[in-house]
């Protein structure tokens, strides 16, 4: 059943397109990593999914409703970014106790066994954590309302490597208690590659992959051998990335174009190698002969 529609949808701040044509749909019960390059797109969607902006054109149902100022989709819904603030005078003893009020699946025992595991002080403010308490803080708020849609931009902003390692965990154990669907972005897809189900990745405002973790990191794979055996290969298929070194070729290749077995490629003295979800994202979202390098020559 799918929980999120996108139909053709387009979103633009003045003249800047933020998305365009977006269309995609999203089945309750998953883990959905939403990836891209800075600037991509990724916290434009996710706060229209939210119904906190409005797209420019196209439509979004959440539920199947449209989420703009839509109370009845804000109730099965939970968005947690850097941006989330609560009252300046609360401790987050009290914060959490809204929280048992407002959210019907709400985990007080859990929240509180969390906050201790990471040392969290109760009787703090929400304003006086620093900035990786108070990503732990939120993220917690955000699993144990148990919202069947729960939105994570980046929650990990902050946090030291040993808590996100540790949280990953957690957001992982949570979604097995009480499946739910948890769209979750981040700049560390290597760390988070093993909670995700599926990729969603948007490059300059478009979706230009959407599927299963595995498949998705099958589009591309890494071969290397001798620069003539490749030769005739390299020109059959997409090649996203290439190094020439003593007569030896590596290259990142597209799959999809490549109609050849592992014997054959084994007969010519080619190696095949796979890609993680991250570095097939790193190829497939580069700029076209991008290299640092370059601004220093
Ligand atoms: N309120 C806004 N006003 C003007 N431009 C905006 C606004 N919000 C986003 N943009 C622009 O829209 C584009 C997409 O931004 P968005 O925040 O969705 O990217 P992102 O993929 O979340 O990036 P990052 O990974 O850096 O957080 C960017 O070019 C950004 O400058």
């Amino acid at each position: 059943m799918n929980i999120i529609q996108c139909e053709d949808l387009s979103k633009s701040f003045g003249r800047r397109n933020a998305l365009q044509h977006v269309t995609c749909a999203i089945d309750a019960e998953k883990i959905i990593g939403i990836i891209g390059r800075n600037g991509a797109g990724k916290s434009t969607i996710l706060n229209i999914i939210a119904g906190y902006i409005k797209p420019t054109s196209g439509s979004c149902k959440v539920f199947n409703e449209n989420p703009f100022n839509n109370i009845q989709t804000a109730a099965n819904m939970i968005f947690i970014d850097d941006r989330l603030s609560f009252s300046d005078y609360l401790s987050l003893e009290e914060i959490l106790k809204f929280g048992a009020d407002f959210y019907p699946n709400w985990q007080s025992e859990l929240a509180y066994r969390m906050l201790d595991y990471a040392g969290l002080d109760l009787t703090a403010k929400h304003q006086q954590l620093s900035k990786g308490q108070l990503a732990t803080f939120n993220l917690v708020y955000g699993l144990v309302s148990r919202c069947a849609l729960t939105i994570l931009d980046e929650p990990m902003n902050g946090m030291d490597e040993a808590i996100r390692t540790d949280f990953y965990r957690a957001i992982l154990k949570e979604y097995l208690a009480f499946p739910r669907t948890i769209l979750i972005t981040s700049h560390h897809l290597q760390e988070m590659e093993s909670i995700l189900e599926e990729i969603l990745l948007i490059d300059k405002g478009s979706i230009i992959a959407h599927a299963p973790l595995d498949e998705f990191k099958e589009q591309l794979i890494s071969l290397s051998g001798p620069s003539d055996a490749l030769a005739d290969l390299l020109s059959e298929t997409e090649v996203y990335a290439q190094t020439i070194v003593a007569g030896m070729t590596s290259a990142i290749v597209d799959t999809s174009k490549l109609f050849v077995s592992e014997d054959l490629l084994r007969s010519k003295g080619i190696t095949l190698s796979h890609l993680t979800a991250s570095e097939v994202c790193k190829y497939l979202t580069s700029k076209e002969g991008s290299d640092i390098d370059a601004i220093f020559d």
